[in-house]
């Protein structure tokens, strides 16, 4: 691994188990901090009311760790918004909050406008189409916020199920991961590669950071805020929970083109020069992360052959 991500892996590292609740409760309220959880969601009426209802169990209930739990509906055509409201959330439709703005449809609109009817100093993201989760993902990504004031972001890392049409589960998940957000992170921000799951949905940031930052109104708000958080504050603002596994909806290899194409957009508008040589940091999936794989990346190209010496033709 590129030695400034190895060191950055290695010291901003953490499990999930390493951030019990009572902990957490104890730095939340000698700070005076203020959490909201949200939840952007798009036709996720199947999904959302266990996240919503589990997550209200236990941090609103059971114990005060969340102020606030709000679901931002992302113009959907389903049921979403009267399942989370039962479920016990708050829920605002993006193109509703702040109109004078205007709308547009994407995650990353829903996490924008998010910031306009909450307000919490720490803002802690959850997708609404897990299928394979657990409380333990909220306090996991609130520990290092709440534990060190330096820290400003944090990523869950998680072994990516892929579930096939019979049920059937293999570590195989993550497919623009692979194809496109891994490549991306390691040619052109490879301090960046020991980031695990850098387009994970599951993410906790101060307020402050977040609102400072530009977010594009689609997918790629993972992508910008990972690289614009690194280049501004540094790579060591950035911290990462290994939260255990994650499973969630699939959707198809045409539409995920499309949230691949974001992030070239992403990339390309925060890149000026290009890269000389490369290798590309990759992670086995069973979840022992520190025998990451280095691949080699052929980036070297011939000289037009016409200007060759020797050519034949
Ligand atoms: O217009 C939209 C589209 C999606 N969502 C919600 O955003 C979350 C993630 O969307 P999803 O379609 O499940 O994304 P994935 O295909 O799983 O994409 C992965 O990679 C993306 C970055 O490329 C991240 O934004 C996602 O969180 C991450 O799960 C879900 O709660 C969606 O309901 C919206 O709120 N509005
Ligand atoms: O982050 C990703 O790579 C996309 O969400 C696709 O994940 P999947 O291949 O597990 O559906």
């Amino acid at each position: 691994m590129h030695e400034r991500a190895l060191t950055w892996f290695r010291e901003r590292s953490s499990s999930w188990k390493d951030w019990p609740l009572d902990r957490l409760l104890e730095d939340k309220f000698r700070q005076d901090s203020r959490i909201s959880l949200v939840i952007p969601a798009r036709d996720e009426a199947d999904t959302i009311s266990d996240i919503v209802a589990g997550l209200r169990t236990a941090f609103v209930k059971d114990a005060p760790l969340l102020d606030e739990l709000v679901v931002i509906d992302s113009d959907s055509r389903d049921a979403t918004a009267a399942v989370a409201e039962r479920a016990g959330a708050t829920v605002y439709r993006a193109s509703d909050i702040t109109p004078e703005h205007g709308a547009y449809p994407g995650k990353g609109e829903a996490l924008w406008k998010s910031l306009f009817v909450t307000s919490g100093d720490l803002l802690v993201f959850v997708d609404a189409d897990l299928t394979d989760w657990g409380p333990h993902f909220v306090t996991g990504l609130l520990g290092p916020l709440l534990a060190d004031p330096d820290t400003l972001l944090v990523r869950a890392a998680y072994t990516r199920l892929r579930t096939e049409n019979d049920g059937s589960t293999s570590p195989d998940g993550g497919r623009v991961t692979e194809l496109v957000a891994r490549p991306l992170l390691s040619l052109y921000w490879p301090e960046l590669a020991g980031v695990v799951q850098p387009l994970a949905g599951e993410w906790a940031i101060r307020r402050e950071l977040m609102e400072s930052l530009s977010i594009p109104v689609g997918y790629g708000v993972e992508l910008s805020t990972l690289v614009d958080t690194a280049t501004r504050h540094g790579l060591d603002s950035i911290a990462q929970v290994h939260l255990g596994a994650r499973a969630h909806r699939h959707r198809t290899d045409r539409d995920l083109a499309v949230t691949a194409a974001e992030l070239l957009v992403v990339a390309d508008a925060r890149r000026a020069s290009p890269v000389g040589s490369a290798e590309l940091q990759q992670f086995l999936q069973d979840g022992d992360w520190v025998r990451a794989n280095i691949r080699p990346v052929p980036t070297h190209e011939r000289p037009p052959a016409a200007t060759v010496q020797g050519r034949s033709a």
